[in-house]
């Protein structure tokens, strides 16, 4: 398989007056077109820097990022970004149709490619009828699938999602997850997925990446071998997860006490 995300010797230091942060240390790892990975680690583990670094809103202080072989020097035409704050990342005074169009007025695509995307995208999220409503008459679930259908709509070859469901409740979010496995089993979009949840990631992904504290590294490399049909309900019950989220959890203690691990990288 070719490589759709390319990070290499990625390190960023923060700098500001008399203050210096090493966010990310040395971090190397890649993900192949079409693949699904969840990047885990502990609070200020430097997720959100790489995420930034990935969609070209930070410069890295040293190493590179690639995207489909293409260094990253600015935000990468085909990308979509999902953040956790959906009701900021929509705009109030614009219906959700409207919402979903201004990325692809962006991208200079004809009005009847437009209404088409915006009209199955609304589908695929289950949000038919709800086009010519606005955000703010949307419940937060409701709003962060808007946020997801803008981000397929525009059609990328890699989504990046930075905790999209930590502020939504628990059933929502979990409807949440078996949407955006459905939309990449259909879509096959090249996607990675920012989150505190360890059960989340081995649900969610065909692989987790375990990083350290900061300054960050890869600390384990977590192939999810689970079927590719799950469910919230059986998949989680089985040993095979058990066993998965016990090598993530087992991870994270380390990355908490400061292990350094191996260094694993794909
Ligand atoms: N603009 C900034 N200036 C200075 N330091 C920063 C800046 N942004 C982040 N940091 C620091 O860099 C480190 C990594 O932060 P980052 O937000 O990337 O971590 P995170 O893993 O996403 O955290 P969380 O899981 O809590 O969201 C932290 O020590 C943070 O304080």
């Amino acid at each position: 398989m070719t490589e759709m995300v390319t990070v290499k010797g990625l390190n960023k230091v923060y700098e500001s007056t008399g203050r210096r942060v090493e966010a990310i240390g040395d971090i190397t790892f890649a993900v192949a077109r079409g693949e699904f990975a969840c990047i885990v680690g502990p609070s200020g583990a430097g997720k959100t820097t790489l995420l930034k670094c990935l969609a070209g809103l930070l410069a890295p202080t040293a190493g590179e990022v690639r995207i489909d072989g293409t260094p990253v020097t600015g935000p990468p035409p085909g990308m979509a970004v999902v953040f956790q704050e959906y009701g900021r990342s929509l705009f109030p005074w614009k219906t959700v149709r409207q919402n979903i169009d201004l990325p692809l007025r962006q991208k200079k695509l004809p009005r009847d490619r437009r209404e088409k995307l915006v009209t199955e995208s609304l589908a695929a999220v289950g949000l038919a009828d709800a086009g010519d409503s606005y955000s703010w008459q949307l419940s937060g679930g409701m709003q962060q699938r808007v946020a997801i259908a803008r981000a397929i709509a525009y059609e990328p070859q890699v989504l990046l999602m930075d905790e999209p469901f930590a502020a939504v409740d628990a059933q929502t979010r979990a409807d949440l997850e078996d949407l955006v496995r459905s939309l990449w089993r259909s879509l096959g979009i090249t996607t990675l997925f920012v989150t505190h949840d360890i059960d989340e990631a081995v649900y969610l992904g065909e692989r987790v990446l375990v990083l350290s504290a900061s300054p960050t590294h890869v600390l384990d490399d977590v192939r999810i071998g689970l079927p590719a049909d799950r469910d919230q309900v059986t998949s989680r019950s089985t040993p095979e997860f058990a066993a998965l989220r016990a090598r993530v959890h087992r991870g994270i203690q380390d990355a908490k006490a400061g292990r350094r691990g191996t260094g694993a990288a794909a």
